[in-house]
């Protein structure tokens, strides 16, 4: 997992490889210079083109400097700087690649507070005004700057983050940002970039690697993480032989509706390509054909009108529950139901949240451990309001211990929290995949995982990704726009090939 640390942790981290690789304050930014460099040429290989660098006083400056010498050296040709004297102070390193940076024949001008700006007739500009240091949204010269930059159209790559935008913590409503097209950040993403607020002001990412002692980062055991495919990996188990089908256990998918069995069928068919040795539904009559017809592979208990079923619970080594289940009085006995009989973790989604919502007294008996996948919405109606995601989070976090479940919130970067307080950012899945039914697969594929005997964190770990990754296989090759939920599940098992290689 990638440690994911907040703005006074990479100071912390910056500061410890300074002094116990050692290595010199300024030969990092140089080390991280070069990085953003060597990422920059390959993506902007045309050396003919004229780029403005802006810089700060700070040492988000001091790389800029680095970087427009590097450019240079690289025979870029129209480079010039434009430092922004908004303050007296500078630090070091800034005033050391500032003399370095004047031996070369780079043009260097200034800004001035309550000045003007120079005309940009350059169609590229890197961001080096501010990083992580920003303390305070911005205001004064550096608003004005940043809205500035903002009304040209030009192709804006930042200096590790765009200037303006926090790294980490609640993004303030109407706060000036700068906009970039490309953001070359260092060692890890920043929190921020993961959230839904950053959609305005990052276009893109690539987090390059400038040797932060990786000992000392593990060392700190931080909560927020990024899941790798390493990790993945690692956590996924081959079949064996001599395995059978009871190996691998049997689900029980409580869902559907008359009119809502396309959830149903979804999230059941997603338990049996996500490896369930067995998958039941649990589903109203009215559906069973459908569901022979759509999937033979798996059984049914029919629900007749207002009848709870019989379950035998012992047979079931995993439970989902929600998908298209409806809100109505039957829907509430089935749940307590479950919730009654069934000890284990269960997977609790859609219908199932907004029962939770609406029946307070439900949680009590959530049994320990169990996962529940709400998106956004689902999640403020379980838990109130949320003005912003990173507050989301911290709720989360709050909720997940109160209640000692893992919430699962779905996201671009599918956010897991465990009871223990770990928030896991997944890394795959994209826009294409923004359909209906989507959730309903993921809900199957994490039942049947769990069936398959991973932990419920594995479970939700996992599920995440192999669902993302599937939809990754899917549209990005081509580039395609949309991808149905149906097209995800029946691919997991080659994605899940894929990972086992
Ligand atoms: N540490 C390392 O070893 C490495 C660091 N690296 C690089 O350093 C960057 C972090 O550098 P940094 O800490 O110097 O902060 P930076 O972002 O340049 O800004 C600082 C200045 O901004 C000011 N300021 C803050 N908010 C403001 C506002 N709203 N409006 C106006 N001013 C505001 C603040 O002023 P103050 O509030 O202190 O008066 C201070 O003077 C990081 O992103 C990466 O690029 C890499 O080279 C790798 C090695
Ligand atoms: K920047």
């Amino acid at each position: 997992m990638l440690p994911l640390l907040i703005a006074p942790q990479i100071r912390e981290a910056d500061a410890y490889t300074i002094a116990h690789e050692p290595i010199a304050s300024i030969d990092l930014m140089e080390r991280a210079s070069k990085a953003f460099v060597g990422w920059f040429i390959n993506h902007f290989p045309d050396k003919d083109q004229a780029i403005s660098v802006y810089c700060g006083t700070g040492n988000n400056g001091g790389d800029g400097l680095a970087i427009a010498r590097m450019l240079d050296d690289h025979q870029y040709k129209k480079i010039n700087v434009k430092v922004a004297r908004f303050s007296d102070k500078s630090t070091p390193d800034f005033n050391t690649n500032l003399e370095r940076l004047k031996k070369t024949s780079i043009s260097i001008s200034e800004i001035h507070p309550g000045s003007g700006f120079p005309i940009e007739d350059c169609p590229l500009i890197i961001d080096a005004l501010l990083g992580t240091g920003l303390n305070k949204p911005l205001e004064g010269d550096y608003k004005r700057l940043v809205d500035h930059l903002n009304s040209l159209d030009k192709t804006i790559v930042a200096v590790d983050v765009p200037t303006g935008f926090f790294a980490d913590g609640e993004i303030p409503h109407g706060a000036g940002i700068l906009k970039a097209d490309l953001v070359i950040t260092f060692q890890q993403p920043k929190i921020n970039f993961l959230l839904p607020e950053s959609g305005p002001y990052i276009k893109c990412w690539e987090a390059v690697n400038i040797g932060i002692d990786e000992h000392f980062v593990q060392s700190l055991h931080l909560p927020y993480l990024a899941v790798e495919e390493k990790d993945i990996r690692k956590m996924l188990k081959p079949r064996h032989r001599f395995s059978n089908k009871g190996t691998y256990g049997h689900t029980l998918i409580v869902a559907g509706q008359p009119e809502t069995m396309g959830a149903a069928l979804l999230s059941a068919s997603a338990c049996v390509y996500a490896g369930s040795g067995l998958t039941t539904a649990c589903i109203p009559q009215s559906g069973l054909t459908a569901l022979n017809a759509y999937m033979p592979e798996i059984m049914a208990i029919v629900r007749h009108d207002m009848q709870l079923p019989t379950i035998e619970w012992a047979k079931f080594s995993a439970i989902g529950i929600g998908p298209g289940l409806g809100k109505d009085e039957l829907a509430v006995e089935l749940i307590t139901d479950v919730f009654t009989n069934y000890k284990k973790p269960l997977v609790i989604d859609a219908d199932a949240l907004n029962l939770l919502t609406i029946h307070r007294e439900l949680w009590r008996s959530v049994p320990e451990n169990s996962i529940l996948t709400p998106h956004m919405k689902e999640f403020d109606r379980l838990f109130g309001d949320h003005g912003n995601w990173w507050q989301r989070i911290q709720t989360g976090i709050q909720k997940a211990r109160e209640y000692a479940v893992f919430i699962l919130l779905k996201n671009d970067y599918t956010i897991v929290i465990s009871p223990a307080g770990k928030v896991y950012f997944n890394t795959t899945s994209n826009p294409a995949m923004a359909v209906g039914g989507m959730g309903d697969v993921l809900t199957g594929i994490i039942s049947a995982l769990l069936a398959q005997h991973y932990t419920p964190e594995e479970a939700c770990i996992l599920g995440a990704y192999l669902h993302g990754k599937a939809g990754d296989e899917l549209a990005l090759p081509n580039k395609i726009n949309v991808i149905l939920p149906s097209q995800v599940a029946a691919r997991v098992p080659l994605t899940m090939a894929k990972l086992l290689a």
